[in-house]
């Protein structure tokens, strides 16, 4: 029966546009995502994140929740245009307080809070003067940063400055399904170089506040395979491998984007300008942990057209999500293990790990989503053999506490270990709710 180490944290994670609502309240400035979700068209289900989960007003009652689930850990995110409604300058105490009441809740309860200083919902403020492609928006995030750190001086037990780099700059600025929409993939790829300089910024901000606990950054990294051994479809895979995950562990762990796709985007005419040594040794400075978000793997092969020249395949033997993405465990184990041996991180968490079902209540009010049980005890027992064989991961976070706003999915797709009605925005504790906490309570995956 695979035991995790005595220390090892499990928790739960969530994000602030996703659960909190109050989209306006008590001074809070728009977000992009409220402008994005806002918009006729960009919602599948045509919802917003205005009310969301009401977290905003509910967060005492979540926290019991937490407590009652007996986490070590709770990830969420701080929303920025609650701190700063302009992005930058005026500070609002009332966004302030929320979050000093919340974390106040969380220690009382003997929970350690994670905080992600960005997940996404940026101040509109700043997107209305270039957004991440504009050096103002790197600087403001470092002011950002800093402020939290001297708020929050010696609350928080991992800082995690942003969730996943690759989304923000690829889905937001060339597939164009999030905010702020933008098909351009010259954008995303300035977008990406910022992100990562203002990484750098808000590390060495930590530093220099001598802030308690551990900061690092969440990356969404996902193993790809090659769809047959064919010379074609095997560099196809290495393309994909480096759109997706190399791109940004180069940079952090190594200081260079890789040359085989700055090569390959100068070729399709996206040439990006070189990072200066300075910027190098400012993005790949030491953090305390990488964050890996693992939900799925990518088979690919050789495509026409689009910029990858690349084909995806859905191998019919799996078994899918709702979201439409391949179960497959023993990608966790594969790359918590790359990682570890290629980039030697100082430590790692799973800061997401989860799967979407669509949940409803029985006649009893009941949910029994074994198949959600099923997926975190496979993803649970193949991160135990990569702990097993020495890969120095310290902790795992199941999205998500509860189901909320899933981005361009708006309410439609359920994560939560506790179902939502969001009608009456009653909270019911799924049977994975009740799973997790034996989990949690004898580090045992039974
Ligand atoms: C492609 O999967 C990504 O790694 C990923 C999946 N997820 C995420 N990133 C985001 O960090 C969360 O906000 C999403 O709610 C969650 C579920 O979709």
């Amino acid at each position: 029966m695979p035991y995790f180490p005595e220390d090892f944290i499990f928790g739960v994670a969530t994000a602030s546009y996703q659960i909190e609502g109050a989209w306006n309240e008590d001074g809070k400035g728009e977000s992009i995502w409220d402008r994005f979700a806002h918009t006729p068209g960009n919602i599948q289900d045509g919802t917003t994140g205005d009310v969301a989960c009401d977290h905003y007003h509910r967060f005492e009652e979540d926290v019991a929740l937490l407590k009652e689930l007996g986490v070590d850990a709770y990830r969420f995110s701080i929303s920025w245009p609650r701190i700063f409604p302009e992005g930058r300058g005026r500070v609002n105490e009332k966004g302030l307080d929320f979050y000093r009441s919340l974390t106040g809740k969380l220690q009382e309860a003997g929970i350690k809070p994670v905080v992600t200083l960005y997940h996404w919902d940026l101040p509109q403020k700043l997107q209305d003067k270039g957004g991440w492609e504009s050096q103002e928006t790197v600087e403001a995030f470092a002011e950002y940063a800093r402020f939290l750190f001297q708020s929050f001086a010696k609350e928080v037990f991992l800082w995690i400055t942003h969730n996943e780099p690759w989304v923000v700059s690829f889905v937001g600025h060339y597939e164009g399904r999030h905010a702020p929409g933008k098909r351009d993939f010259k954008s995303a790829l300035q977008v990406s170089r910022n992100l990562l300089l203002s990484h750098g910024l808000a590390v060495q901000a930590f530093r220099e506040e001598k802030t308690l606990g551990s900061i690092g950054i969440t990356l969404n990294l996902t193993p790809v395979h090659p769809f047959s051994d064919s010379e074609e479809d095997i560099l196809a895979a290495k393309r994909c491998d480096g759109y997706f995950n190399r791109w940004f562990l180069d940079p952090l762990f190594k200081g260079e984007f890789p040359e085989d796709m700055l090569l390959w985007y100068e070729k399709k005419g996206f040439a990006l300008p070189q990072l200066s040594e300075e910027e190098k040794s400012l993005i790949a400075q030491p953090i305390d942990f990488l964050g890996i978000n693992y939900y799925f793997r990518r088979v690919v092969g050789k495509g026409e057209g689009a910029i990858f020249e690349v084909e995806f395949f859905n191998p019919p033997q799996s078994e899918y999500t709702d979201m439409g993405w391949e179960i497959y465990p023993e990608g966790l184990y594969e790359i918590v293990k790359r990682v570890s041996e290629e980039y030697q991180p100082e430590d790692i968490y799973i800061t997401e790990n989860g799967i979407a079902l669509p949940d409803q209540p029985d006649s009893k009010g009941r949910i029994n989503d074994q198949k959600r049980i099923d997926y975190l005890r496979s993803h649970l027992l193949a991160l135990h053999r990569a702990v097993d064989e020495g890969c120095p991961v310290s902790g795992y976070f199941v999205w998500s506490l509860m189901d909320n706003f899933e981005w361009g999915f708006g309410l439609s797709k359920r994560f939560g270990l506790v179902y939502v009605d969001y009608t009456t925005l009653q909270r019911i504790k799924k049977a994975s709710f009740y799973w997790y906490q034996k989990v949690v309570k004898s580090k045992r995956v039974d």
